[in-house]
């Protein structure tokens, strides 16, 4: 070849099958950083002709999803979701007329605008959430808490359906559906994902369960998503139907007088879609918060100073209040990038065409993998980011003058932890809603303190361990969260 190609850097290959004996199984995320230390921010690699590119800083990131996203916006083909019931989903659809019609479907009634109308509900069920931590402050019960919030607020904003138990149906059935979808775990690496022709071997035949495992799935989800949305038909016939995101399409969709199957089945998809992407992402969040706090006594003061000057100790604090209280975003952002939750590598991109970035290479069809876990790590940007220090995006708003308005787009997690580009997470500035007002309003009620130990009788500060599976979480953890005084019992009765 006269003129070879030249690709991105990367770490040397074998002939032919590439990177496949170097290609981490565990911990991907480290191994990608270590090599982003050798070769760059942008590495190249290839296994078994397929190739990928993984972005180590923010900055590559917005230069090939969002400044090149027209190109870099599609998503690896997953056929074992496509199995499933799963690949019609927003997350799994590829870049094209179906991915931008429902993207617009839930992008409108997700909106910082559209998501007030979300916001009573959030505000009824965040009290619920205080009243229920004033009885089960157990850690154990923590986690159980905090299981009842995240899915109230996602299923009564999808479906207008309140989670007043812990056994609720809907949730029993969604959360059946979601793990059949991930208990394979892989996902877009089963051998079928490489080699589609194996989904038409018949099911019966050995090492053929994932076929069968798939037929099963594709029932399960069919009826998860098909049940809620026929059983709010029925309630906005009879007049009792909530307002809730799948309700608001069916009006509109039934507005324009359209008969097409596959609108509705869009509209179902996308009801399903949210409990999946919104639940685990939310949760970790959640935890970590509790966690962080619980052993930076000086985070909670400061918080709860601010809260008090606002409201004098007397009540809660409402969305209306956000940018009066920018240490509490602060305490956001640093709590989303010590977690940064279930998506430490985004959900991969794929490019469509070949592309030239600085004269490298970049063929169609790479799959595009940002390491969210290595850009919030970045000393560059986040001096040293082992430390928990909200004070950190502090300077930045003040000389802004507005909390939301800080963002510079690298050094503030709530641009990154989301993704990138035209498949940015939809549901952002509502999950940042429903954290912000849980976390501000624990603070106003609540200290959140380090655990005894029996032993010396002093508060344990022992650090914080965190998984490293595929989701980043705090490991099991022991925290006091006590009531600040007995006034402050008022404000949640
Ligand atoms: C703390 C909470 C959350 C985090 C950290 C998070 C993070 C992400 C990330 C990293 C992506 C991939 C973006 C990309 O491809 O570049 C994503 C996609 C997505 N998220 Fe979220 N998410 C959260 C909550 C939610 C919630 C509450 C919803 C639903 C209301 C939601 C719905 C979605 C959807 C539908 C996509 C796919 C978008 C597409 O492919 O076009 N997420 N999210």
């Amino acid at each position: 070849n006269d003129n070879p190609r030249v690709y991105p850097p990367g770490p040397p290959a074998d002939p032919i099958i590439g990177h496949v004996r170097f290609f981490p199984l565990e911990y991907q995320w480290k191994t990608f950083a270590e090599w982003g230390k050798k070769f760059g921010d942008i590495v190249f690699v290839h296994a078994l002709g397929k190739p990928m590119v993984i972005l180590n800083s923010a900055t590559a990131a917005r230069e090939l999803l969002e400044k090149r996203g027209a190109n870099n916006s599609d998503r690896p083909r997953l056929v074992f979701f496509e199995m499933m019931y799963w690949a019609t989903t927003l997350v799994c659809l590829p870049y094209g007329e179906r991915w931008r019609k429902q993207r617009k479907l839930i992008a409108q009634h997700f909106t910082p605008q559209a998501v007030i109308k979300f916001h009573p509900a959030l505000e009824e069920e965040c009290e619920s959430f205080l009243r229920r931590l004033r009885v089960d402050a157990a850690p154990g019960k923590l986690k159980a808490n905090i299981h009842r919030y995240v899915p109230h607020v996602l299923v009564m904003s999808t479906y207008g359906h309140p989670v007043k138990a812990a056994n609720d149906p809907y949730v029993a059935m969604i959360e059946h559906g979601n793990e059949l979808l991930i208990e394979y775990g892989n996902v877009g690496g089963m051998p079928v994902d490489f080699m589609p022709f194996l989904r038409h071997l018949p099911a019966w035949l050995p090492g053929m369960g994932f076929k069968r495992h798939a037929m099963k799935t594709y029932n399960v989800i069919k009826e998860m998503v098909t049940l809620p949305y026929d059983n709010i038909k029925r309630e906005r016939a009879s007049g009792i139907a909530k307002p809730s995101l799948v309700a608001f399409l069916q009006e509109e969709y039934e507005d324009k007088g359209n008969n097409d199957p596959e609108h509705e089945e869009d509209i179902k998809l996308i009801g399903g879609m949210v409990y999946s992407a919104g639940v685990e992402t939310s949760e970790s969040s959640l935890m970590t918060f509790f966690a962080m706090l619980s052993r930076h006594p000086e985070v909670v003061k400061r918080a709860q100073a601010e809260i008090d000057a606002l409201t004098g100790g007397d009540r809660l604090v409402t969305f209306a209040e956000r940018d009066a209280l920018p240490y509490i975003d602060c305490i956001i952002k640093e709590t989303l990038r010590k977690s940064s939750s279930l998506h430490i590598l985004g959900i991969p991109h794929a490019s469509t065409k070949d592309d030239v970035l600085d004269g490298k290479f970049i063929p169609a069809g790479s799959m595009i993998m940002p390491n969210i876990w290595q850009m919030m790590r970045d000393e560059k940007n986040f001096p040293k980011p082992e430390v928990f220090n909200p004070e950190r995006y502090l300077a930045k708003i003040k000389q802004s003058g507005s909390a939301m308005a800080a963002s510079a787009n690298v050094d503030d997690p709530t641009e990154i932890v989301f993704g990138f580009g035209r498949r940015v997470c939809p549901g952002r500035f509502f999950a940042l809603d429903a954290l912000w007002l849980v976390m501000a309003n624990t603070l106003a009620v609540f200290d959140i303190l380090p655990p005894i130990d029996p032993a010396t009788g002093k508060e344990d500060f022992s650090p914080i361990d965190f998984t490293s599976g595929v989701t980043i979480q705090p490991k099991p953890f022991e925290c006091r969260i006590v009531l600040r005084s007995e006034k402050h019992l008022d404000l949640i009765h």
